[in-house]
């Protein structure tokens, strides 16, 4: 089996082509924000990703026709259990409309899509970031008519808690876990026995991350959107792009911004010590959902590769339990692997 797998982020595509569980190709194709500014919406980005895509299978002597299926990280849906679902109209209409948010994701299975209908392919999407498992009192917000949502790295915290559970000679359903997914956005989740009970929506709330705020001081922001100064539009993004270390530091790259601390930048070094004080801030929080008892702390994503980030989180939360670190993610082969479970008969794909 060939399989496409395609993980479009908000900074970077990265894209992998498995032969059965093995990656034989993996590449991470990046987008600079000038590039993504000439896209009014995430959906329109499609053929400007899937050129990249195409390219890179060019690269590596991949005819489009060789390929089996083709899988990609799925993107805001209604909330939705854990697993591999086909690409269908109604998820791809969804999608399209930005019905559950925006989001760099929701490119993965409108470009599957794409794929499939030109080569008469399966597509799959596996783990969305709508996957949902909260505990009914986890959905409480404060207001009746806004209800908490689950929106997070779902398919890396899982394939990782995984793989931590695996190192322990444990099961995941075992075990009780918090997993931190620093990334471009930040999802901090309690895993209690393979479920994912909790979790700060990665797009609005907690921590401020590299390029959106997390949660605000909700009288404030009511002011500022009421203020005249910016369009709906206007703020949405300045919440979900253009807020974080991107509205202090005037950068997405983290590396530059810890360079620039390490330099002796003062400005840059408190808003990466503000930034691991609210990671650490929120670890705490999801320790009392677990009431304490946790078995470890996991952090993952791209930012779990700078030790001096890791470093200020662990001096904060290593009172709480052993941190274990699993920079980068898993998410290319969490994708593959799900979609094998399928193309191989072992599981029945969901319908969305
Ligand atoms: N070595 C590193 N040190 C610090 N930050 C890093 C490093 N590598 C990647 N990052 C940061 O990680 C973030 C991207 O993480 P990633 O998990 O790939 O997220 P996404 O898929 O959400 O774009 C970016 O903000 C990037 O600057
Ligand atoms: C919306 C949850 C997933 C998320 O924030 O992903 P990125 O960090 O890749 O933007």
């Amino acid at each position: 089996m060939k399989i496409l797998v395609i993980n479009p982020g908000s900074t970077s595509t990265k894209i992998a082509l498995y032969e059965n569980e093995t990656a034989t190709t993996e590449k991470t194709v990046r987008h600079s924000a000038d590039e993504l500014a000439e896209y009014q919406d995430v959906a329109d980005q499609d053929e400007y990703r899937l050129k990249h895509i195409k390219e890179t299978l060019e690269e590596i002597n991949v005819e489009l026709e060789e390929l089996d299926a083709v899988v990609a990280r799925g993107g805001l849906l209604r909330p939705i259990p854990g697993g591999t679902y086909k690409v269908t109209e109604t998820m791809i209409n969804d999608l399209k409309q930005a019905k559950y948010g925006e989001h760099a994701s929701n490119l993965g299975a409108i470009m599957a899509d794409i794929l499939s209908k030109e080569l008469d392919i399966p597509a799959y999407i596996v783990d969305p970031v709508a996957v949902d498992e909260f505990e009914d009192i986890a959905r409480y917000s404060g207001l009746p008519e806004l209800e908490r949502l689950s929106q997070s790295h779902a398919l890396n915290m899982k394939a990782v808690a995984r793989k931590v559970a695996r190192e322990m000679d444990r099961s995941y359903e075992d075990l009780k876990l918090i997993v931190a997914h620093l990334g471009s956005g930040i999802s901090v989740a309690p895993h209690y026995k393979g479920q994912m009970i909790d979790v700060n929506n990665a797009n609005n709330e907690g921590p401020f991350a590299t390029e959106r705020t997390g949660t605000l001081p909700v009288y404030q922001l009511i002011q500022l959107c009421y203020s005249g100064k910016y369009t709906e539009k206007e703020m949405v993004e300045r919440v979900l792009k253009k807020g974080g270390v991107y509205a202090y530091m005037g950068t997405k790259d983290i590396q530059e911004v810890e360079e620039k601390a390490k330099s002796g930048d003062e400005q840059a070094d408190m808003v990466l010590k503000a930034m691991t004080y609210q990671i650490a801030k929120e670890i705490g929080a999801m320790a009392t959902v677990l009431n304490g008892e946790l078995d470890a702390i996991v952090i993952t994503g791209g930012m779990a590769n700078s030790q001096y980030i890791v470093d200020q989180i662990k001096e904060r939360v290593s009172f709480l339990g052993p941190v274990k670190v699993e920079a980068g993610e898993e998410e290319l082969e969490a994708l593959a692997l799900g979609a094998l479970r399928v193309l191989n008969g072992e599981e029945t794909a969901k319908i969305y």
